[in-house]
């Protein structure tokens, strides 16, 4: 070979290892990951130009030597990688698929076709029982005896000062928007009275204008126009890529950082979209409070403008991602209960007429705040269809923790997934039923309520976790009151539950209904 005497493989085998060893085996994914990828993939275009431009080496030589060379060092690489992962990764003890263990792309290339990782980590699960190690750092834990040990109030974090627009006073003043919202979605229905409604897409509609109008002083119009709207689209698409992702945060911080144009990358596009959006709500005053008033009062947290306008934007960009499929995905499954089963419906109303509720100004966030059937129903539907399906990751404290009688070393990544906990048999008789009574009448048929956690818990809980409820039962009570509602011809719910997926929060699939006037 013209300019290469002889191949170093043995000594770029063991580099690798060593660098496996010494550098990779300690890097933070999600801190240095990008930077690390980067490096791996532009390391061959350096080594072959040094050999062809400032060396004598030949075109095909250059690339020859180039492949082989790195070829030798990134096998050095994954032998040690797969090595560790197997014989004295931390989690080694766990049961779990062999590959799961090597790699998290294996989770990844499982979930990829139907978007389903929580109800994947359910069937691993049933294979394996409550510990699963799903990725090489990796655990999933389904005993509903942890959920309070990984998630209750155990950090040393604390909240930030916007938590102030959750407080029950800025929740209340809230109360006319979310009215006139449901007011809007209850107008649009009734002009569709008695066609083909797909309610999941409304509900959307309804929960998204909510959320924008709280977080940006605008609504996207989309109940207004009956139609989605670019930014809540944005969203979904954004959603797609966390929901394939998901288990590898650190390829999701890649693809954010990739120098593509922000037409093509949905999570770039959308960053850009709410920087718009927050540049226009900070130039208006809204006459009633919004969320992003109490951000803007909490004061400045950075000197430098551009870091304090990107914290504005990923705050509001926050909420409208954390507060609209999630009480849509709940609200859609509400609706789907009822519409299957009519005497929900007759239920609700009793309870309603009970506390001399009717269609009108009665129905507020404080009169609706405590009607137990109501809450129910809700938790009910929140308990089998939990909008964070697949959990929340928690990383394990420093000494590690022994949780259920099995240690988990420092610094393995864990989550427990609602799924699978909040339909487990240890923590609810008939888990898969839908008996909202076992909240109020029947509580024999809740074993341990810890088991419940939709808005997971502790200081890094849902913050809108209130805002959501009365959303709901608003809208339900509303719904109920002036709609009797039944599934559309060729809809049986299936859909919904089958075809729902899981991109962090619900990607909900679609539900057709028909609502019809209720004589009064
Ligand atoms: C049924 C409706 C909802 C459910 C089930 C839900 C559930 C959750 C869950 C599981 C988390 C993750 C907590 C963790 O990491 O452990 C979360 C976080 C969050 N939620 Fe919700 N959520 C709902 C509605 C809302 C609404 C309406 C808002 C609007 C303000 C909201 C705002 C947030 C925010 C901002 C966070 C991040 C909190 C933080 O990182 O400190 N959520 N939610």
């Amino acid at each position: 070979m013209d300019g290469i005497k002889g191949h170093p493989l043995p000594v770029l085998f063991v580099l690798g290892i060593l660098s496996h060893l010494a550098v990779f085996i300690r890097i933070k994914p999600m801190v240095q990951g990008p930077a690390v990828a980067l490096a791996l993939l532009i390391a061959p275009s350096i080594i072959f130009v040094t050999l062809r431009y400032l060396t004598t080496t030949g075109l095909y030589s250059a690339a020859t030597a180039t492949t082989i060379w790195y070829g030798s060092y990134i096998a050095g690489v994954l032998v040690s990688m797969l090595a560790y992962r197997t014989f004295f990764h931390r989690l080694r003890h766990y049961p779990g698929s062999r590959l799961a263990s090597l790699t998290q792309f294996h989770h990844v290339w499982n979930t990829k076709d139907r978007i389903d990782h929580y109800s994947y980590i359910d069937k691993l699960h049933k294979q394996y029982g409550d510990f699963v190690r799903i990725g090489p750092n990796l655990l999933s834990i389904a005993d509903p005896a942890i959920v309070n040990i990984v998630y209750g109030p155990t950090t040393k974090f604390t909240k930030s000062d916007w938590y102030d627009a959750f407080t029950a006073s800025a929740l209340r003043s809230y109360d006319s928007r979310i009215a006139k919202h449901t007011q809007k979605l209850i107008q649009q229905l009734r002009r569709r009275v008695g066609t083909t409604v797909n309610a999941q897409e409304w509900i959307g509609f309804f929960a998204f204008d909510v959320m924008g109008d709280l977080a940006f002083g605008r609504t996207f119009e989309a109940l207004e126009l009956g139609k989605s709207h670019w930014f809540i689209d944005t969203i979904r698409e954004g959603g797609l890529p966390i929901g394939l992702f998901g288990t590898t945060p650190w390829l999701l911080e890649c693809v954010i950082r990739l120098p593509l144009p922000p037409s093509i990358n949905p999570i770039v596009k959308l960053m850009n979209h709410s920087g718009n959006l927050v540049a226009e709500r900070k130039r208006s005053n809204p006459a009633e409070e919004d969320v992003m008033s109490h951000i803007l009062e909490a004061g400045e947290f950075f000197e430098n403008s551009r870091a304090e306008e990107s914290l504005l934007t990923s705050d509001a960009r926050l909420l409208v991602v954390a507060g609209s499929d999630t009480t849509a995905s709940t609200l859609t499954h509400v609706i789907y209960y009822i519409a299957r089963d009519p005497t929900l419906a007759t239920n609700l109303r009793a309870e309603l007429a009970e506390n001399n509720l009717r269609n009108d100004h009665s129905l507020t966030i404080t009169s609706l705040a405590h009607l137990p059937f109501l809450n129910a129903v809700i938790n009910e539907a929140l308990r089998l269809h939990p909008p964070v399906p697949g959990g929340t990751y928690r990383s394990s404290p420093p000494g590690g923790i022994k949780v259920a009688g099995n240690f988990i070393p420092e610094g393995c990544v864990v989550l427990a997934p609602q799924y699978t906990i909040q339909r487990s048999s240890k923590a609810f008789t008939q888990p898969h039923d839908f008996i909202p009574e076992r909240w109020t009448t029947r509580p024999e048929l809740i074993r341990d309520k810890n088991a419940f956690f939709p808005f997971s818990l502790g200081r890094h809980g849902c913050i809108g976790k209130q805002l959501a409820y009365n959303e709901m039962r608003s809208v339900i009570s509303r719904l109920v009151l002036e709609f009797d509602v039944a599934f559309a011809e060729g809809e049986d719910g299936r859909r919904l539950l089958e075809e729902t997926q899981d991109r962090f929060t619900m990607g909900v699939a679609g539900l057709d209904l028909v609502f019809r006037e209720r004589k009064a």
